[in-house]
């Protein structure tokens, strides 16, 4: 049963291959207003047994990259290759050897937990018994044991998504896509996601994933691309983005009014209703400054919170905006 084996990793004169590589990538959405477009010239490299995230605000064009690179979007232009395969030429090559967790609920509504898994085994080529065996395995690894019998509509929001990522697993994909896993979740099963992610990534899967979550992204992600507006603007280890920051903080200032007339000279500030936000490594001196800024206002400083270097300090570091998810 070829489909259900662990695939190897390649590797390229004693360094991880790419399994993952766009070039030049491009989506224009034709639309009533006119075109939209997308994506607007995206390279990206994912190496064999990474954790990339692919990150940027809602409408940067995460989804729509997600879907070229496996191959349910039709690019405008440019080219993806997935483990030396090209998407466009050899999309059933392609297909073979990923698989996508999509936003939208994918499993089949009329089966249990457990015959999802064994019917999705069974699609790939699985024995029966293999089928069994690979559903067994799953629910223990991701806690549904105790849920099989469960039809979805029984299952909580994080269980719900923890079975979609098992049932993408069954064929032991090269690599594993999702869109925005954590979306629409409470937090404790989102922290839940994230450590099944976690630990499928520790045994060697290499994982692809858009979130719009900064912090998430930050915690979790080892490598990621910053996109806005359809084009990568940075792309890199998340402490390596962090560091590029260069040890700027985001300072939260709150008055007691709307800032939106006030004057904040050479000060690179994003306005928000009352609040401003500040991106400086010259911290010292900072609050004396926005007090007295306030008082020329007729403004009365309420409160000032300072953020440590973050991937939300790096953004706004690099676009002059402040992140809005
Ligand atoms: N089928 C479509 N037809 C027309 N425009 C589209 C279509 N799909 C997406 N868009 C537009 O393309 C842009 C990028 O959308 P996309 O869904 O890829 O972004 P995203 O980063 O995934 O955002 P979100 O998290 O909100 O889904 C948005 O302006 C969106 O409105």
């Amino acid at each position: 049963m070829a489909g259900l084996r662990t695939p190897a990793r390649p590797v390229v004169a004693g360094r991880t291959a790419s399994v993952v590589t766009a070039t030049g990538l491009r989506k224009v959405y034709p639309a009533k207003r006119g075109p939209v477009e997308a994506v607007a010239g995206i390279d990206l490299d994912v190496r064999a047994g990474e954790f990339f995230g692919l990150l940027g605000p809602n409408g940067a064009g995460k989804s729509t990259t997600i879907g070229m690179l496996t191959t349910l979007v039709r690019p405008t232009a440019g080219s993806v290759r997935i483990a030396g395969f090209d998407a466009a030429r050899e999309p059933v090559q392609v297909r073979r050897r990923i698989s996508l967790v999509s936003q939208t609920n994918s499993v089949d509504r009329e089966l249990t937990v457990e015959e999802n898994l064994r019917y999705r085994t069974r699609y790939w080529g699985g024995t029966r018994a293999a089928a069994r065996r690979r559903a067994d395995e799953l629910l223990e690894q991701f806690g549904l044991g105790d849920r099989r019998g469960a039809m979805f509509y029984q299952l909580s929001g994080g269980q719900l998504r923890r079975m979609m990522i098992a049932r993408a697993l069954v064929q032991r994909p090269e690599i594993l896509f999702l869109d925005e896993p954590t979306a629409g979740i409470d937090p404790h099963s989102r922290v839940n996601v994230w450590d099944v992610l976690g630990e499928l990534h520790a045994s060697g899967q290499t994982i692809v994933l858009t979130t719009h979550n900064i912090e998430e992204a930050e915690r979790f992600c080892r490598r990621a691309a910053i996109i806005d507006g359809g084009r990568v603007l940075v792309c890199d280890e998340v402490s390596s983005l962090i560091a590029s920051a260069g040890g700027v903080s985001v300072v939260t200032a709150t008055y007691d009014g709307p800032v939106s007339e006030m004057d904040f000279g050479a000060l690179p500030v994003v306005r928000d209703g009352a609040s401003i936000r500040v991106s400086t490594a010259a911290t010292d001196g900072l609050i004396a400054e926005l007090v007295s800024l306030g008082t020329t206002a007729g403004r009365r400083l309420l409160d000032v919170s300072t953020a440590r270097p973050s991937l939300e300090s790096a953004f706004l570091t690099l676009t002059g905006r402040a992140y809005r998810a």
